[in-house]
């Protein structure tokens, strides 16, 4: 008798953190052989544990999901949603964008999901960090259980593509490609993460810690070119911060706690982004509330 997926899966002998950070052929080839069979697996997973409806738009901020559902339904009104975002540092916008009461449902999912004990590849390529996992289907090793895709996939087409477009025009046409990680800053394990820029043309960066969840530290440092400012921006439960991926941040060290967050991307076909500084077109906003018709490409960033 065959075994099932799950258990194949649990049981598959993995690569080591330090073949995965040294990229090695053989870790290459351990996610290509295995891709099929994770994703049975994830499927498997869901069912047994019976988590196939958890996750969906109530987890939303109630004013966000009410406003980007007006927009959809008629794009004329998408000012609410642009409305909702504050610029809180040159090119740096912030909302609540979770319901900060709801988020132990998406919380517990991640948490039951990482003890599903099937191999998920960590995000090791600018944030080597232990606690996150890849979230697109483009990925090695991606967290593939249906009902977190079906989950994903709308953030990122009902919310993130036409928010991005909205506050950010230049994007236009740089945001077919959907791409995105989880991270999990810890005082004893993973702290920070140098100065960088993002591959994307927009960063969507999603806090998850629930009220009451503390940590200290873990600021995200945002500098701006033409004013040559430098400012810390602090996370509270369930709130976002959306850049062009230009934008230079840094992770600072955190002290104390736990940071938990989703980090996601949007760029056009084979990685393009917008030149920085160019124009911005003048967008009918039903162009900006629809869904491009093109098939992932396929390429992963890291
Ligand atoms: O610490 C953060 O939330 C930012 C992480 C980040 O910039 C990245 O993973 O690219
Ligand atoms: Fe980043």
């Amino acid at each position: 008798m065959t075994l099932q997926s799950l258990e194949r899966a649990r049981t598959i002998e993995r690569p080591t953190r330090e073949a995965q950070l040294q990229r090695a052929p053989s870790v290459q080839h351990f996610w290509d052989q295995n891709t099929r069979l994770f994703e049975a697996a994830w499927a498997e997973w869901e069912t047994d544990t019976d988590r196939a409806s958890v996750l969906d738009e109530s987890l939303f901020d109630a004013k966000l999901r009410t406003a980007v559902a007006q927009a959809w339904a008629d794009p004329t009104k998408e000012g609410a949603v642009k409305n909702q975002w504050k610029e809180v540092f040159p090119g740096v916008y912030e909302t609540q964008f979770f319901d900060p009461e709801k988020l132990i449902v998406l919380r517990d999912y991640m948490a039951a999901a990482a003890d599903a004990e099937i191999p998920v590849r960590p995000p090791y390529g600018i944030s080597l960090n232990r606690g996150g996992a890849m979230l697109d289907p483009r990925s090695q090793g991606y967290l593939a259980a249906p009902n977190f895709q079906t989950f994903y996939r709308n953030l990122m087409d009902a919310y993130m593509r036409p928010i991005s477009r909205l506050l950010f025009p230049d994007v236009m046409g740089y945001d077919t490609q959907t791409f995105g990680f989880s991270i999990q800053w810890q005082a004893d394990a993973d702290t920070s993460l140098r100065a960088h820029t993002d591959a994307s043309s927009v960063t969507l960066n999603l806090n998850l810690n629930l009220p009451g969840e503390e940590f200290s530290g873990s600021g995200v440092r945002f500098f701006d070119h033409a004013t040559r400012k430098i400012e810390e921006l602090t996370f509270a439960p369930g709130t976002a911060l959306i850049h062009h991926g230009s934008v230079p941040h840094e992770s600072m060290p955190i002290t104390a706690g736990e940071r938990s967050n989703f980090v996601l991307w949007l760029y056009g076909n084979h990685g393009q982004v917008p030149a920085p500084g160019s124009p911005h077109p003048v967008i009918d906003p039903k162009e900006r509330w629809s869904i491009p018709n093109v098939p992932s490409d396929g390429f992963a960033p890291f």
